[in-house]
């Protein structure tokens, strides 16, 4: 078949060799768009990361196209109504971030609880004040966790090591998980009110688009923290701003944020046409979030680490074998 992998850095370009030779296999640095989708219009397998916006003005370039082989476990970034009017399956990683994605959760959450990053920006300046720096502990306090799939389970794990009592909240509850693991299940306005810290672990999806708005941010507790490592439209930004300006929050830890690529790349903004009006607010929302002291933003990494790198090359290698053998793997349905 046809493969041509997209966002490719060198290593993956080089672990891609592993491909069986019946393929012809293409590997392309740059992120898929619709300026370049033309030159790779004859591929049947297309693999990217999540940088890549995969809706009709891009998939439309490509006739051939039978499999896209995502190599995340999201794929809010995929037309996924267009893939199935057109007959192009999907493949995802479903498996390969539960611990490194649940140890960034972690990490952005002790930050926020001992203002790690201002302290240590301060001791990089010879400054050793302590003024502003007392924090809080983990254990004993109530985590909320949404979403008890692979990730939201690990991370429950993680806050029982710690000491922390749980509350989780999930469309598809898992009684024996909850049963396994120690903690309860609450409905979601429930566990807003009773969680010290909420922490989201689900897709994005159209349910799940501002999930956490003002009246959401008006029911936790005053003083919780917010962590987000599952996709930053589950937030809305401009609540978050007013739930910190009003010190409802004590702090966020986020590691996604709602319109990344737009962030990312800021002066193609003013390059191309001009916003509709909802991304420009969304981009000056983002903009005054990350002014915020009491705020910790990472850049989309909670998934990097060697291991889960490793982990999504290799499945992504399995999921194109297993789709060219007859025989799909991790196709999202
Ligand atoms: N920041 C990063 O680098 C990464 C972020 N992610 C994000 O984390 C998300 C979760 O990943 P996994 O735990 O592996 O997925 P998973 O599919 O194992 O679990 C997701 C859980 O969310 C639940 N859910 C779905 N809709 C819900 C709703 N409206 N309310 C409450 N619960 C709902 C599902 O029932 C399921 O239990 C991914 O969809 C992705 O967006 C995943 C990997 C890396
Ligand atoms: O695997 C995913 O869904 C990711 O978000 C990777 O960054």
């Amino acid at each position: 078949m046809k493969v041509v992998i997209f966002e490719a850095e060198e290593w993956e370009a080089r672990a891609c060799r592993a491909l069986s030779g019946n393929h012809e296999l293409t590997c392309v640095k740059e992120r898929l768009t619709s300026d370049n989708a033309a030159k790779y219009s004859d591929a049947e397998v297309i693999s990217t990361f999540i940088n890549s916006r995969l809706d009709a003005e891009v998939l439309r370039h490509f006739p051939e196209l039978r499999l896209i082989a995502t190599r995340s476990t999201g794929h809010d970034h995929i037309d996924l109504a267009w893939c199935a009017a057109e007959d192009i399956e999907i493949a995802n990683v479903p498996d390969y971030g539960d611990v490194t994605v649940a140890e960034h959760s972690f990490a952005l959450m002790l930050a926020a609880a001992r203002y790690l990053v201002p302290a240590v920006e301060r001791t990089r300046r010879g400054n050793f004040s302590q003024d502003d720096l007392r924090g809080i502990e983990l254990r004993g306090k109530t985590l909320g966790v949404v979403g008890t799939g692979r990730i939201g389970r690990r991370a429950i794990e993680i806050a029982r090591g710690f000491g922390m009592n749980v509350v989780a909240f999930d469309v598809d509850p898992d009684s024996s998980a909850a049963a396994n693991l120690g903690f309860t299940y609450l409905p979601f306005a429930e566990l807003l009110s009773q969680a010290d810290i909420v922490t989201l672990h689900l897709p994005a999806t159209p349910q799940t688009q501002d999930l956490l708005s003002d009246a959401e941010f008006a029911a936790m507790k005053t003083g919780a923290l917010l962590i987000n490592t599952a996709r930053g439209n589950i937030v809305s930004v401009p609540a978050l701003v007013r739930a910190l300006a009003e010190g409802k929050l004590r702090a966020a830890g986020l590691d996604v944020l709602p319109q990344e690529p737009l962030v990312r790349e800021e002066a193609e903004v003013f390059r191309g046409p001009p916003l509709e009006k909802e991304n420009l607010e969304a981009l000056v929302a983002n903009h005054v979030l990350l002014r915020f002291p009491n705020v910790i933003v990472t850049p989309h990494v909670a998934y990097n680490t060697h291991e889960a790198v490793a982990r999504i090359i290799e499945t992504t290698i399995e999921n194109i074998e297993a789709f060219a053998m007859g025989s799909p793997k991790n196709l999202i349905v």
